[in-house]
């Protein structure tokens, strides 16, 4: 298993961000999480005037051996559908990427489709064409999930070699709900049950089947339950590059934005390798699967939005971040009572 050394930023910063977003031209508090957020950068950048530079988004796209016991509405292939419109630009991930000027990547982490190797648009990493069945097997091996930590950890380091410090990351995965409700009920010992929610099928007609295949399979498993195993037993290749992702970009000490609920479930995962990449998480979106608030309270997250997303992708990451972005500029741009003739009463 790959070793992430990810530093906890040094505290004694904090006190001095404080002072400086108390100084600033409002009554103390009063843009209430816009100051959270600018201490929380100015803290993991170790500076009193935080940037935002060169944002890239990263979509991981894989296919998973459990899509033929249809525990989603869509089949397999919409996952390379997808694939081929988010190069085509007419996703939902790609107008919100251009909105907020970010960058995409799009990888292919193991989608089941032979890709021309030759198409630059797309970052080659597939590990295998699809996981296996974790019904009745491991989903990989332990060699295939290291690999895709290590592709997910060099995605990453192009993105910061490009002068990157702000990362979003999103996912596309028929049936990748399903991994992350198998994660989270095993990382946060919370029922099965309350993990399993109806994914992307809008009826929720398949939530019954969908939760007595995942509880056999489940059942049907013998590991020693540890974090990893469960990453390997029943992941998703594009899951487990996102948590090689996740961990690589806090060592580098950039800001990772938190999508939806797959999303989520990596930062639990990845939290479970190493704890201190919780420091870089900022939780860009609270969306309507199941399980998704009890995972952000778990770990004690706090996400800006709530628009009742339930599409992943990185939409609910990336539209967070124009206020992402408030924050950055009310910590620059703003005035302290000393630099104006304000009188500070309090
Ligand atoms: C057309 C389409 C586009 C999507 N974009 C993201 N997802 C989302 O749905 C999938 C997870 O839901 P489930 O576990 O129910 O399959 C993931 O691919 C996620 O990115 C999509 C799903 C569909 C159908
Ligand atoms: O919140 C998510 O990440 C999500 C929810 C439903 C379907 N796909 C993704």
């Amino acid at each position: 298993m790959l070793q992430f050394d990810i530093e906890k930023p040094n505290e004694e910063i904090i006190p001095y961000l404080q002072d400086k977003i108390n100084n600033l031209t409002k009554p103390k508090g009063s843009l209430g999480f816009l100051e959270e957020l600018a201490l929380q950068v100015g803290w993991i950048q170790q500076t009193l005037s935080p940037q935002l530079s060169n944002p890239h988004h990263i979509v991981f796209a894989g296919d998973h051996g459990i899509a033929s016991e249809k525990v989603s509405l869509s089949p397999q292939e919409v996952t390379y559908q997808m694939l081929e419109n988010f190069l085509k630009g007419g996703a939902g991930v790609n107008f919100l990427a251009r909105q907020h000027h970010f960058k995409l990547m799009v990888v292919d982490g193991g989608v089941n489709r032979d890709l021309d190797l030759s198409d630059k648009r797309i970052t080659h990493k597939k590990i295998r064409k699809s996981t296996r069945n974790y019904l009745y097997e491991a989903a990989m091996t332990e060699e295939e999930m290291n690999q895709a930590i290590e592709s997910g950890a060099e995605c990453v380091r192009q993105c910061h070699a490009e002068g990157c410090n702000v990362l979003a990351i999103g996912e596309m995965g028929i049936t990748n709900t399903s991994s992350s409700s198998i994660w989270m009920h095993f990382l946060t010992s919370t029922s099965l049950k309350e993990c399993t929610g109806a994914g992307s099928d809008h009826t929720g007609d398949i939530l019954n089947h969908k939760y007595d295949v995942l509880s056999r399979a489940v059942t049907n498993y013998k590991g020693d339950s540890s974090p990893i195993d469960i990453m390997r037993y029943f992941g998703g290749y594009e899951m487990v590059m996102t948590v090689g992702a996740m961990l690589e970009a806090a060592r580098l000490k950039m800001i990772i934005l938190v999508d939806g609920f797959i999303m989520t479930n990596c930062m639990l995962m990845a939290s479970k390798i190493n704890k201190n990449v919780l420091h870089y998480a900022i939780y860009g979106h609270q969306g309507n699967e199941i399980g998704h608030h009890i995972a952000l309270n778990y770990l004690k997250a706090k996400p800006i939005l709530q628009l009742g997303f339930r599409l992943g992708e990185g939409t609910g990451a990336l539209c967070a971040y124009p206020i992402l972005e408030s924050a950055i500029r009310m910590i620059n741009e703003m005035s302290t009572f000393k630099d104006v003739q304000v009188t500070k009463y309090f």
